[in-house]
């Protein structure tokens, strides 16, 4: 059995999937190693024979994560690893290695599965967008704060919001102007990433015209898949990418 682990700012994605399939036998999202391998100690019947994984965490976390895995699992790790240039998409930085590597995968996973230009869009605890055109050109992308940095910074910085979660989820019913405090942070920032969809797909559009394909993946994607009702919602999108960027061979 393969475990993928798609490490991010706030959550660590896992699967486990059987050897030869593409369909995870077991899932969760967890926000820490010991979490982590609470969850998987939990599984009857486990015997991991590989693991891959992404992060965008520090070199000495991510270290420690694998080091735990090793002893717990007495798994091989393999870490997906920048590149310039990777299943006929080029990274489009600078310096390519500090693309966030989740935006690499997602973009390796999109291009896949477009076969043509497309816009990557991923909402987790930053939201980002990733242009590839149909010649696997990467022409850049944009980072904003995503959903939780957004709720976090006006609980910080303001004397006054303060919710608990039940309030934040029952707000999140319709997208009316608010009449708790609730309502008018979580509206009003979830209608802050449909803003930040709709221009970058105002922008794919004075490219490609409506030639390309978007993608939205991330734990919040959810919260903006109405307003982009041609969108395909790809959940694992970045576990497409670790699969292409950390073959088991
Ligand atoms: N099952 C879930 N567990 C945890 N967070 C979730 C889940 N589903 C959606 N979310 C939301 O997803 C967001 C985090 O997205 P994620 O893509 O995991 O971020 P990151 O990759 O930055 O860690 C949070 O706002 C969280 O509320
Ligand atoms: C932009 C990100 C913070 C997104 O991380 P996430 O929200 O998925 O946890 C991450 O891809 C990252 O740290 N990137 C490095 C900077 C860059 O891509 O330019
Ligand atoms: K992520």
């Amino acid at each position: 059995m393969i475990l993928e682990l798609d490490c991010g700012n706030s959550f660590i994605k896992w699967r486990v999937l059987d050897v030869g399939d593409t369909r995870a036998s077991a899932e969760g999202v967890v926000g820490s190693d010991l979490a982590l391998i609470d969850s998987l100690v939990a599984l009857p019947g486990l015997l991991l024979t590989r693991c891959r994984l992404v992060s965008v965490r520090a070199l000495e976390e991510t270290s420690k994560l694998v080091e735990a895995l090793h002893e717990a699992f007495g798994v091989a790790v393999s870490c997906a690893v920048p590149a310039r240039e990777m299943a006929g998409v080029r990274n489009g930085y600078e310096d390519f290695e500090r693309l966030g590597l989740d935006r690499w995968l997602a973009m390796l996973g999109g291009f896949k599965l477009a076969r043509g230009a497309c816009l990557v869009l991923d909402f987790g605890t930053a939201a980002t967008a990733d242009f590839i055109a149909a010649d696997g050109e990467h022409l850049g992308g944009f980072i904003c704060p995503g959903m939780p940095l957004m709720r976090n910074q006006l609980r910080t910085h303001t004397r006054k919001i303060r919710y608990d979660d039940a309030a934040a989820e029952r707000a999140m019913e319709r997208l009316s102007p608010g009449r708790t405090t609730a309502e008018a942070v979580e509206r009003g920032c979830t209608l802050m990433l449909r803003g930040f969809v709709l221009t970058q797909l105002e922008l794919a559009r004075s490219y490609w015209g409506d030639d390309f394909t978007v993608f939205l993946t991330g734990g919040d994607a959810d919260l903006v898949v109405d307003a982009v009702p041609q969108a395909r919602l790809v959940p694992d999108l970045v576990f497409v990418g670790l699969a292409m960027a950390c073959p088991l061979s």
